[in-house]
């Protein structure tokens, strides 16, 4: 029987989220932290690393008083948890994400306060400062983001319904945030808009969207001799797809790596940061 188009299109559909899903066999959550979390990429006694940026934006977003509810979803954590450090304080519950094991073991590890985990102290430090408080204070918002971290669950951004059933309730998410996800676990542009697509299902109308991304890249390395392909993105598509996926743009700002922000780890050129709503 001859296959129809149709099922032409999905298959070479699911061949492509395959590809992507067997790149990330080899991501080394210990190597990944060292190449972006440390510095010069977080430098926090320069006002032009990555990192400081990032929270910056963040602290913006979740403060300036639109942003609110219950439930806060992290879609693909990795291992860290800066995305959150600022949500935390809003938010009753945030359920962190991620599709592979080994990076929600390492999730575990610091909320656990097991030995050997990654320290976050100078994040917390960082945005205990934006907040106006003491940075002494970073004990109280660590203990604030354990009391609030509910679930660290799988997530599969490319299915219409990336999370375990049942997992939210009924309306959705009051909030979603997300960082260098969707654009590095996508085959092409058209993945990546689908799968924000999938993301819109788990948000409730009139919810917001925090999405930070990569802007230029082609690949990024997810541990050594781990080469990770990336949908290379710029600001206009960024746009259209939000639009073309039902959300609202409230917000765009960039920022553009310094030469001394390339080190080798990827051929990302600049990130962006979307406030979004879903209407
Ligand atoms: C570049 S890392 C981003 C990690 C972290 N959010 C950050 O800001 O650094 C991309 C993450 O997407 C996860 N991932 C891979 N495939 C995925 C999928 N199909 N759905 C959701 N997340 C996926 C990977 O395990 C990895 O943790
Ligand atoms: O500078 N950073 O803070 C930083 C953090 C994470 C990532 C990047 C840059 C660029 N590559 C992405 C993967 O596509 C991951």
């Amino acid at each position: 029987m001859e296959r129809g188009k149709g099922e032409d299109k999905e298959q070479v559909i699911q061949d492509g989220v395959a590809a992507m899903a067997h790149c990330y066999k080899g991501f080394n959550p210990t190597a990944y932290l060292q190449y972006n979390y440390t510095p010069p990429r977080a430098d926090f006694s320069r006002a032009d690393s990555i990192v400081p940026w990032k929270l910056g934006c963040l602290h913006r977003a979740f403060t300036e008083g639109d942003v609110g509810g219950e439930m806060l979803v992290d879609v693909g954590s990795g291992p860290t948890l800066y995305q959150v450090l600022s949500g935390c304080e809003v938010f009753g519950r945030v359920v962190l994400t991620d599709f592979l094991d080994v990076n929600r073991r390492e999730l575990r590890r610091w909320l656990g306060e097991e030995e050997g985990s990654f320290d976050w102290t100078p994040y917390l430090q960082h945005v205990c400062k934006l907040e106006g408080r003491s940075p002494s204070a970073w004990q109280e918002k660590a203990a604030r983001l354990r009391s609030v971290v509910t679930e660290i669950l799988p997530i599969d951004v490319h299915q219409p319904s990336p999370l375990p059933p049942g997992t939210l309730p009924s309306p959705g998410a009051d909030c979603l945030v997300s960082s260098f996800c969707l654009e590095s676990v996508s085959p092409d542009l058209a993945s990546f808009t689908r799968a924000l697509g999938h993301l819109s299902a788990l948000l409730k109308t009139g919810g917001h969207l925090l999405l930070i991304g990569a802007l230029g890249e082609s690949y990024y390395m997810g541990g050594p001799g781990v080469r990770i392909p990336v949908v290379p993105l710029d600001e206009a598509q960024v746009c259209s797809s939000l639009r073309s996926s039902g959300y609202t743009l409230l917000h765009l700002s960039t920022y553009t790596l310094p030469p001394d922000m390339r080190v080798g780890v990827d051929d990302v050129t600049g990130i962006f940061f979307v406030k979004a709503r879903k209407m």
